[in-house]
């Protein structure tokens, strides 16, 4: 497994505006879009092309255009949904699958409520978003139901990630990578990242 953590100032610069406190609900929401399609562009840069032949303005050309697998698009409810828009402006044609997770406050623990994946995951490159990979149980609870239902390429994107996280995904999904705008320091005792975003969730849908 591979982590990338995306270092481009673009990212820097808008993550950095996320993490204040007196962010408005807009403009977080906004700012989740935009990192998220950020890192969509990291993660597809080996996506496999080829060539092909087209009439251009001035005669035929040689042009490229992606071969193999098309994508699917997984956030992870709720908060994933604000990454989504973000991820769809460089990839308008992918279908979405949709997993609705949330984590028991007392536990830490994932719990599934729903589940509609593209029929065909199987011929298909996920994408997991969710904007915080913390304990790293609720991405490995999504990699467990792509990969129940046939997928084998997957790649998480997440805008913030704790070290236990990706200890926690390595360990159990070698093969998945990990796209995130930042590696954070650590877990609080409650579960949140430090400095982390606080509940990513609650700010994107202006919520408590
Ligand atoms: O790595 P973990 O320890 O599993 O925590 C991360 C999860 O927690 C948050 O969701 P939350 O449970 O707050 O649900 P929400 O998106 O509905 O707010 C977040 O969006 C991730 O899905
Ligand atoms: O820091 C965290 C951890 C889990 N979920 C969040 O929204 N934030
Ligand atoms: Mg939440």
């Amino acid at each position: 497994m591979a982590v990338f953590e995306i270092t481009h100032p673009l990212v820097r610069h808008k993550l950095s505006l996320m993490r204040s406190i007196s962010r408005s609900t807009r403009s977080f929401r906004q700012l989740s879009a935009e990192v998220g399609c950020l890192l969509t562009y990291e993660a597809t840069k080996d996506l496999e092309i080829e060539d092909y032949q087209l009439e251009g303005w001035n005669g035929e050309i040689t042009g490229q255009r992606i071969k193999g697998k098309k994508a699917t698009v997984v956030p992870i409810l709720r908060a994933g949904i604000g990454m989504l828009d973000g991820v769809l402006e460089l990839m308008p044609s992918a279908k979405i699958s949709v997993v609705g997770l949330y984590r028991d406050e007392e536990t830490l623990e994932p719990v599934t409520y729903f589940e509609k994946l593209a029929g065909d995951i199987n011929k298909r490159m996920a994408l997991i978003i969710d904007p915080m990979l913390a304990t790293g149980g609720s991405m490995n609870a999504t990699i467990d139901l792509l990969k129940q239902a046939g997928c084998t390429d997957i790649r998480a994107l997440v805008l913030v990630a704790a070290p236990e996280g990706i200890k926690k995904v390595e360990s159990e999904h070698p093969d998945v990578d990990i796209y995130t705008a930042s590696v954070d320091s650590h877990l609080n005792e409650n579960g949140y990242i430090i400095p982390g975003l606080g509940d990513a969730g609650d700010k994107i849908f202006g919520t408590k």
